[in-house]
């Protein structure tokens, strides 16, 4: 498994969610393996339920549709996962939408691509106007019931808190929509290229459709370690229901 997330302050949140998951979750070794172009660590977790010990690659991928891509055919090419998982933060666009929630993917759209008629808005000609997350991984998921999640499509695309007229129309566009980030379908489209299974799942830092000030909201839920720490460790108790697998 690969494990990609945009920026250092989320793979600081990972670690640190690892670290809070003790004594179900050891973390045995983490190791910075590659600095550049992108920095690659490998982390070696001992899983209370398993007998083995269970190793990773996570990569941080930089913000953006371009970071992304470029990012995950490096992680393909390198580590030939048998499966990429994101995660990561994300404007939260259902009814109801809460800081702090848990969104998991099962598709994937871009917000701001338009190739011309014959396609459909977010399609890249010759490509899927939709990516889908991987069955089996959201499936898995799912299931560990004490952990409440917005199952749907993820919005993407190159600017941080898209206007909210502009959102509001994809949201009526299409109702299964959850959250908007700036990397998941970049990250899709490229494992779409290398055959490889993605899941997603992004942890709401704002909500673009019901905020009077997005900037402000997403910036207050970073200041707070003791906020954003327990999203993060149930993402990671999600990622960790998928080791059997991989
Ligand atoms: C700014 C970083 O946080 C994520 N992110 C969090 N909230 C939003 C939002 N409302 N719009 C776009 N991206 C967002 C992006 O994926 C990027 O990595």
């Amino acid at each position: 498994m690969v494990l990609l997330c945009a920026m250092g302050k989320e793979h600081m949140a990972i670690q640190s969610a690892l670290q809070a998951l003790a004594p179900t979750v050891e973390l045995v070794e983490r190791a910075l393996v590659e600095k550049a172009p992108f920095a690659v660590y490998r982390y070696t977790l001992r899983l209370e339920e398993r007998a083995t010990e269970w190793t990773f690659h996570l990569i941080e991928t930089g913000i953006g549709k371009v970071h992304a891509a470029l990012a995950t055919q490096r992680a393909i090419e390198l580590y030939h996962p048998k499966l990429l998982v994101n995660v990561g933060v994300s404007g939260g666009l259902y009814a109801g939408a809460q800081v702090c929630d848990l969104c998991l993917s099962t598709a994937y759209r871009y917000h701001d691509v338009w190739c011309g008629e014959g396609n459909e808005r977010g399609q890249v000609q010759g490509m899927p106007a939709q990516f889908s997350a991987d069955v089996t991984a959201v499936e898995t998921m799912a299931k560990q019931l004490h952990i409440p999640l917005h199952q749907g499509l993820l919005l993407c695309g190159d600017t941080f808190i898209p206007d909210a007229e502009h959102l509001r129309a994809f949201a009526q566009q299409y109702p299964d929509l959850v959250a908007v980030d700036m990397e998941s379908a970049a990250i899709a489209q490229t494992a779409y290229l290398y055959q490889t299974p993605l899941v997603s799942i992004r942890i709401v830092s704002d909500t673009p459709l019901t905020s009077q000030d997005h900037g402000k909201q997403y910036a207050d839920f970073w200041r707070q370690r003791d906020f954003f720490l327990a999203p993060f460790a149930d993402a990671m108790r999600l990622v960790c229901s998928l080791a059997e697998r991989l």
